[in-house]
């Protein structure tokens, strides 16, 4: 599967197509809407939120609720285009609509992508590059997602997610019985945290954020159960699906690390304390003593969960400037902004549960053939009970 992504953050619609998802899988615009809105929400998010009520058409692919195995096309519309159809419209405007409307943005934003996008492409209004930076984006790649995760859910492997840190307060409940046990909890909070003081510390260092002009990051994992062992691959760089999966969540708008399993706590351990021994028991086949390793060795899953933690920094656009210079007259200036997120972390956690999610499919489609659901889920039978007794 491979998917591209187009639209602007106030143009009329963010657009996804993905080609290569298998037929005959069950497919609502129900769940995709539903990524839609758990992406949407969160403590934290700014005004933008109220006016999008994302959900998506689907706009191919799909008949009577069965992929067909033809690209799927998906549209969420972005209900802000309504206030900026003259601006944000394919359209040139009149000279006279151009006196009007205008407004061209040469003031960089700190942090965000305006000054290195203009220089890039040349642009001397910054709109064009904040448009399409925006992490508005990040509804085209759920949508990606969602579809993966339905095609997972299919073959029995679940993504769910937790936040476990932020402004710099850590979760100290991190444990969960089983996944579904994790997604219940982690939806009735309102920043996705299993700690319920946490909780109220995350809300109010967002809120005292906010009251400051300032913003605030933090780290988030995803956790993806019912792995067989043996995707991805160890034989070369670009089929490792750790890499992949790494490389897709440092795509993530904001996004500043990632780990795997212990990630960088590993580094200051000793090696009896970090591998996972390795035991099988008859029924069950082999499985790891505990896992530190996040599910990977070698590029390539070990069956045992996949645990993956992301470090989102605070987000750009603050109400308190930090220097910046104009770019027309090189003067430095004191931003002010109209709206922003003070703290998208929770936000951030769905795309990244997404974003991995369409890795991991994507290597289960390259490991166990790619064209009707039902021959899938066969060959993934038949693999786990070979590999069982191995
Ligand atoms: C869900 C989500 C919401 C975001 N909201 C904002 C926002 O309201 N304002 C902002 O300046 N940046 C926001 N960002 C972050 C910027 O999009 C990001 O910092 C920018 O694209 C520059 O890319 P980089 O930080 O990866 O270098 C958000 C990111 C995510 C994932
Ligand atoms: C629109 C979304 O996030 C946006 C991401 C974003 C940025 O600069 O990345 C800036 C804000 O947009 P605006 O300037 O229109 O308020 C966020 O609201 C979204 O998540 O759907």
């Amino acid at each position: 599967m491979r998917y591209l992504t187009a639209g602007e953050s106030h143009g009329p619609q963010q657009t996804t197509i993905i080609e290569g998802v298998p037929s005959q899988l069950e497919l609502l615009q129900e769940d995709i809407n539903t990524e839609l809105k758990r992406r949407q929400g969160g403590h934290g998010r700014g005004r933008r939120m109220q006016i999008e009520k994302d959900t998506v058409a689907i706009a191919g692919g799909v008949r009577h609720g069965k992929t067909t195995g033809a690209p799927l096309a998906l549209i969420v519309e972005n209900d802000d285009f309504k206030h900026w159809t003259k601006i944000m419209g394919a359209d040139p405007l009149t000279e006279e609509e151009e006196k009007e409307m205008k407004r061209v943005i040469s003031r960089p934003r700190p942090g965000h992508a305006d000054l290195n996008g203009a220089i890039k492409y040349g642009h001397r209004d910054m709109r064009n590059v904040l448009e399409r930076s925006s992490a508005r984006e990040t509804t085209a790649r759920v949508s990606a997602g969602a579809v993966a995760k339905k095609l997972l859910k299919t073959l029995g492997i679940e993504v769910g997610g937790q936040v476990l840190e932020i402004g710099g307060i850590e979760s100290k409940d991190r444990d969960y019985t089983d996944i579904h046990d994790l997604k219940e909890r982690t939806e009735a909070s309102p920043v996705r945290c299993l700690d319920k003081n946490a909780e109220k510390e995350m809300m109010q260092a967002i809120d005292d954020a906010k009251k400051d002009g300032d913003s605030i990051g933090g780290i988030v994992q995803t956790v993806i159960t019912g792995m067989p062992a043996g995707v991805g691959s160890y034989v070369h760089y670009d089929r490792k699906l750790d890499a992949k999966i790494a490389g897709a969540v440092m795509s993530i708008n904001a996004f500043k690390g990632v780990e795997v399993g212990l990630g960088f706590e590993a580094g200051r351990m000793n090696g009896s304390k970090v591998h996972d021994e390795i035991l099988w028991e008859e029924g069950r086949g082999y499985y790891r003593s505990r896992n530190n390793l996040g599910g990977f060795e070698g590029g390539m899953t070990t069956g045992m969960p996949i645990t993956i933690q992301g470090v989102m920094k605070p987000i750009p656009t603050l109400y308190k400037p930090l220097r910046s210079v104009d770019i027309e007259t090189k003067e430095p200036f004191e931003a002010s902004i109209e709206r922003s997120d003070s703290c998208a972390v929770p936000a951030a956690s769905v795309v990244m549960e997404n974003v991995i999610a369409f890795e991991v499919a994507n290597a289960i489609l390259e490991m166990f053939g790619s064209d009707r659901i039902d021959a899938i889920q066969e060959n993934i039978k038949k693999h786990n009970e070979w590999a069982r007794d191995f």
